[in-house]
């Protein structure tokens, strides 16, 4: 099955409104590749400009974070019903950052997971192992575990729809990116993972994407393994090397 490529840059916490909307109008030109999905994962205050920014383009708009619940007294957190009227189609779920910093659990995320499908967002959720994890020897079983805890109860053809992000957490902002193999490596055992749980045609439909010092010099070896279905992109999203990225094809 052939996989349409997905590049996703995730803006963390940088960009004021009125700079997203400069990045905005940047980066229209360089991202213009109707052979790769291209989505901006934005801070909160910024979707709604961005998403006007990019109005008639070939660019889609994600949100960093959602809560599960739909409305009521959660001060400060947003809902999957907020973010879809706002415009935004897809959400990271379960970005290592908001599992570190912010404590996010896996049940939490499993939450989130199904809050966003039932509202009809896309879920980009990420997962991926720490350094020591990695030396230790135990990075394939603890995706496995992460990936079947974060998607308890989600169904088939919802899987066959979202996107995983594998993001080793020791590349994260580091400069330290996996290499293709390692990246390959688990981005197999992912779908393998799926496979098992759900079924091969399951595994064979959903994306997946690698995240970790992804920039315009090894974006094409990355995007050339044969299970790595894209890019989830911190640093270089936020500047004309992620219209590199988008045309890693070209
Ligand atoms: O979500 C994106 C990842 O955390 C990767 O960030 P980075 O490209 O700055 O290493």
């Amino acid at each position: 099955m052939s996989r349409k490529k997905i590049i996703a840059g995730n803006w963390k916490m940088n960009m004021t409104p009125s700079q997203a909307v400069k990045l905005c109008e940047e980066l229209k030109p360089l991202v213009a590749n109707d052979d790769v999905d291209v989505v901006y994962c934005v801070p909160a205050i910024d979707i709604v400009p961005v998403v006007e920014a990019v109005k008639g383009t070939n660019v889609e708009v994600g949100a960093e974070n959602m809560y599960f619940e739909e409305k009521g007294a959660y001060t400060g957190e947003i809902s999957a019903e907020m973010l879809v009227d706002a415009g935004v189609k897809y959400v990271i779920i379960g970005h290592s950052e908001r599992r570190d910093y912010f404590k996010e659990c896996d049940c939490l995320l499993n939450k989130k997971v199904k809050k966003a499908f039932e509202a009809g967002l896309t879920p980009i959720l990420c997962c991926g192992e720490s350094l020591e994890q990695r030396e230790m020897g135990i990075t394939l079983d603890f995706i496995r575990l992460q990936i079947k805890s974060d998607l308890k109860d989600i169904t088939a053809d919802q899987v066959k729809n979202m996107v995983i992000a594998y993001e080793p957490i020791w590349a994260i902002g580091t400069g330290k990116t996996a290499t293709s193999d390692q990246a390959q490596e688990v981005c197999k055992a992912i779908r393998d993972c799926i496979a098992e749980v759900y079924d091969t045609d399951t595994a064979e439909a959903v994306r997946i994407q690698y995240g970790g010092s992804m920039n315009a010099g090894n974006a094409a070896e990355l995007l050339a393994k044969p299970d790595i279905d894209g890019g989830l992109v911190g640093g270089a999203s936020l500047k004309a090397d992620f219209g590199k990225i988008v045309n890693y094809n070209k």
